[in-house]
This record gives C-alpha cells, sequence and structure tokens, in this order.
C-alpha cells in the first residue's frame, strides 16, 4: 500500500522534498511507498529545477488539501494565510499535516495541535526548527526523560551566514544578506531573520516542548542583529568573544516543575566567549544546546536551513506518519508524536535577568570619565570586569566595560544616568554577554 501526498509549495524546500521522494534508492525503505499526489503552486508557467509530469502541479491548493484520495498534506509555501487555513482544512479532511511553517505553528500552534487532536490525526514540524538537524523529536522523546533547565541555540541560519561573514571578512551586512538571499536560506522577507522574529518563532517551539506549556510569542524578548557594528565584532575579538544571534530559553534549575516556574525567553545578539561550543558554529550551521538533569549536557549541531537539509526534516516527517498508518488500524493520537499541552508558561521579566553586559562609550577625552563610569555603576551595584580605552577618533575617547553577573534593571538604570553626563557623546552598543 502507497501513501499519497499533497505537496503545497514547489519552492526552495518542496523541490528539496520533491527530489528525496523521486529517488528513494539507498534511503529507507518505507520512502519507496511515498507518492506525489498532487503539488499546489501560486504560478504553474514558472521554469523549476525539477521534473514532474505538469498534470499533477495546479494552483487550487485547497482542492488538494481536501482531496479524498491523499493522506499527508506538506506545508511548504510559508508565511501565515492561507498557510494556516490549509492546514486546518487538510486536518479537517482527516489528513495527517507535516509543515516547516515556524510562523504558523508558533503562532496558530495551540489552535491547529487542538484540531488535529480532535480529529486523530498528526501534524509534524521537524523542519521548522533547526533545519534538517533533528532537534524536535529528540525533544518530543529521548530528551522528554529530563527535566530540562536551559535550551540555547543559534537557530537562524541567516543572521550565523551574516555574522560569520562580517567576522571573518570584515564584509558588509547588506552584501552578505544578498548572498544569503540567493543561497535559499532568508525567508521571502529577510527581516524576518535580521530583525531576530524568525529565531523568536523557533525558541517558542522549542520552549514549548522542552518546559511542557504553550509559549505566548509576545512574552519572548527580541532583538535582532541590525545593530551589531564591525567594530563591535572587531572589540568581542580582542576581548575573546564571538558576537553570535542567541535564542535563549531557561528556567531556574533549582526548581523541579519548570512547567509552573517562570521563564526567562530571550533573543538578541550576544558575546559568547570564544571556548564555548556554540562560539565555534559558523556559516549557515545552527547549534542548540539543551541542558538538563540527569541528562547533563547535548548538543545538537547541523545545517539549519537550505533545500536538501530542511527536505531532509520534511520527508523524515512524512515517514514516521506513513510508519504508523502501516501499523496503526485505528487513528489514536501517538503519546511521543502528538501535541497536547493545555496551560501557557509563566515568563519572567528582563528587568530581573542576572546577565553580563558589554556596552561601549564614545566620550569627551577628559581625565576622569572612566572614574565616573566606575562611580555610576558601582552605585547601582553593577560591577565592571574589565574597561578598556582604545583610543581617540574625532576627539571622543572610544571606552569599552564588560560588567560581571548583574541585574539587567540595575544596570539599565546605570545606562540611563550616564547617558545624562556632559562627558558621554553618545553610547552606540549595549550587548548581554554569555
Ligand atoms: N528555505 C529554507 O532554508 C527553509 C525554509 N523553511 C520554511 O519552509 C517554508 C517554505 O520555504 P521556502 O521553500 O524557502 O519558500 P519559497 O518561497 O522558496 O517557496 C514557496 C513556494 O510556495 C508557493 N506559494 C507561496 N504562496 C503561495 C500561495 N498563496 N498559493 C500557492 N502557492 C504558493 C510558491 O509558488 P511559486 O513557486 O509558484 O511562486 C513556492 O513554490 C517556509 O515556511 C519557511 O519558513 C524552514 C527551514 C529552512
Ligand atoms: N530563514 C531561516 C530558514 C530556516 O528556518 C534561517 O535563515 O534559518
Ligand atoms: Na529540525
Amino acid at each position: 500500500m502507497g501513501f499519497k501526498i499533497g505537496l503545497l509549495g514547489l519552492g526552495t524546500v518542496g523541490i528539496g522534498t520533491a527530489k528525496i521522494l523521486l529517488s528513494p534508492e539507498g534511503r529507507h525503505p518505507l520512502i519507496q511507498e511515498l507518492e506525489i499526489h498532487r503539488v499546489g503552486v501560486r504560478d504553474i508557467s514558472k521554469t523549476r529545477d525539477i521534473n514532474l509530469p505538469s498534470d499533477i502541479l495546479t494552483t487550487d491548493l485547497e482542492a488538494i488539501a481536501t482531496d479524498p484520495q491523499i493522506d499527508i498534506i506538506v506545508e511548504l509555501i510559508g508565511g501565515l494565510e492561507p498557510a494556516r487555513s490549509l492546514m486546518l482544512k487538510a486536518i479537517a479532511h482527516g489528513k495527517h499535516v507535516v509543515t516547516a511553517n515556524k510562523a504558523v505553528i508558533s503562532r496558530y500552534g495551540p489552535e491547529i495541535f487542538e484540531a488535529a487532536n480532535e480529529k486523530g490525526v498528526y501534524v509534524m514540524l521537524e523542519a521548522a526548527v533547526g533545519g534538517g538537524i533533528p532537534v524536535i523529536q529528540p525533544l518530543k522523546e529521548s530528551l522528554g526523560v529530563s527535566r530540562i533547565h536551559s535550551v540555547i541555540g543559534i537557530i537562524n541560519g541567516t543572521t550565523n551566514y551574516i555574522l560569520t561573514r562580517m567576522q571573518k571578512e570584515g564584509a558588509d551586512f547588506a552584501d552578505v544578506l544578498a548572498d544569503a538571499q540567493n543561497l535559499g536560506y532568508a525567508e521571502a522577507d529577510p527581516t524576518a531573520d535580521v530583525d531576530g522574529l524568525d529565531a523568536k518563532d523557533k525558541i517558542a517551539i522549542l520552549a514549548s516542548l522542552a518546559f511542557g506549556g504553550l509559549i505566548k510569542l509576545e512574552d519572548i524578548h527580541c532583538e535582532g542583529i541590525r545593530q551589531v557594528t564591525a567594530a563591535d565584532i572587531a572589540y568581542a575579538d580582542r576581548l575573546d568573544f564571538v558576537i553570535k544571534l542567541l535564542a535563549i530559553a531557561k528556567c531556574d534549575p533549582n526548581n523541579t516543575n519548570p512547567t509552573t516556574d517562570e521563564l526567562q525567553l530571550r533573543v538578541h545578539p550576544t558575546l559568547v566567549p570564544k571556548t564555548h561550543p556554540l562560539a565555534s558554529i559558523n556559516d549557515v550551521y545552527n547549534a542548540i544546546l539543551v541542558e538538563g538533569e540527569p541528562i547533563g549536557q547535548v548538543m545538537f549541531f547541523g545545517p539549519g536551513a537550505g533545500s536538501g537539509p530542511t527536505a531532509s526534516a520534511v520527508v523524515s516527517d512524512i515517514m514516521s506518519i506513513a510508519a504508523i498508518l502501516k501499523t496503526e488500524t485505528e487513528p489514536i493520537a501517538h503519546p511521543l508524536l502528538s501535541c497536547t499541552h493545555q496551560h501557557y508558561c509563566e515568563t519572567a521579566s528582563m528587568a530581573e535577568l542576572v546577565t553580563r553586559f558589554y556596552a561601549r562609550f564614545l566620550t569627551k577625552d577628559h581625565p576622569g570619565v572612566i572614574g565616573k563610569l566606575g562611580t555610576f555603576f558601582g552605585s547601582h551595584d553593577v560591577s565592571l570586569e574589565s574597561v578598556v580605552q582604545t583610543g581617540v577618533h574625532d576627539r571622543l575617547a572610544e571606552i569599552v566595560v564588560v560588567t560581571h553577573d548583574v541585574k539587567e534593571g540595575n544596570f539599565r538604570q546605570a545606562l540611563e544616568e550616564i547617558q545624562s553626563l556632559d562627558v558621554i557623546d553618545s553610547i552606540p552598543s549595549v550587548l548581554r554577554v554569555l
């Protein structure tokens, strides 16, 4: 018995998926039982890097989502609508859904999973986070044994590619972004990548799985990489750090029930010590470091975007569903594959966060400026780990400060007072340090 696939979207990931399905040799034997039944696109006349019989292509995506012959709908069109409605329609017609769409799942996950649970079908999303890296399934299965304390990831390939090339070549942000788009890494609208929104969607999904509750996107603090300059990358390098866009979900490891405690949820460019395992993750690669009890640290590493790797995750989900369809006669929710979270996780305010900071100041070149910075920081309980004055440019001194662990609220108050001092010209960058 074969399984019929309705593919929605034949772009970067859709083409990669179709290519795997069309060449099953040497892969898992189940793949031979998967058949592309129909493919939905926006423009049938487009030239594509794949040969499919032209009569299976259509622009009527709803007809695919409701086609009684189709077992599994694979949503690879991206964006919120019509992707969400098509998934819901497919579920209502008793079809399983595989998607790479983190934007829809992070916003409408509760609605979609509730509908799927009611209908006894699966919604699988391995490709939505970490591209080809198996991380969703391990979090649902093997890591479910551990109490997870933190998930820290480099989970946007485009920004990691940009930051790596800025670091290695001193390259210009705009040129590197154009390359990432040409390579098929970036979203249709790359602001989602650059402003951290794609990573925010993904950490919402990872946190929900790791901490066993629903996550509201608005609870996640998010900063992108637009404000990261070549100067900061160079200073970080001198101080033995690299700058990475990190997505972080953490609970207090002393609490044994992370589902009811406050979580830290944040995405921001971060100075990462060069000795940290995440510091060496470069280019389009992603990595997710998971820490828990009793597992300790586990790191998942691999290609976080791109046609083939992402398609590999899509097909692995199709295979998991096909395996269940082959062995189960009744549609019952497999407890390790379905999602049944009910409550929303609580999040801690950023003011309460305890972290180290890096800040770069442009000041008048007067004696005693460093002393003044020390005094204002000190009066807010902010102690300094290092202070470097690197020289004078345009009659302004550049001073870089790294703090010890401090409360973010205290640090921000000190900065506000420092900013109003006569000797301060500007504070061009403030970044957190891992
Ligand atoms: N690219 C990557 O590396 C990764 C992407 N993803 C996710 O995978 C999904 C797909 O991304 P990607 O392949 O890059 O996207 P593309 O833009 O390359 O492809 C989108 C495809 O969907 C079709 N499409 C879009 N909107 C419609 C519509 N309204 N009606 C009919 N067809 C439509 C397009 O048709 P046409 O070709 O005719 O224009 C195209 O074939 C997204 O959710 C993305 O976030 C996840 C991980 C990595
Ligand atoms: N635009 C995303 C694609 C994968 O999710 C990225 O750059 O990581
Ligand atoms: Na993945």
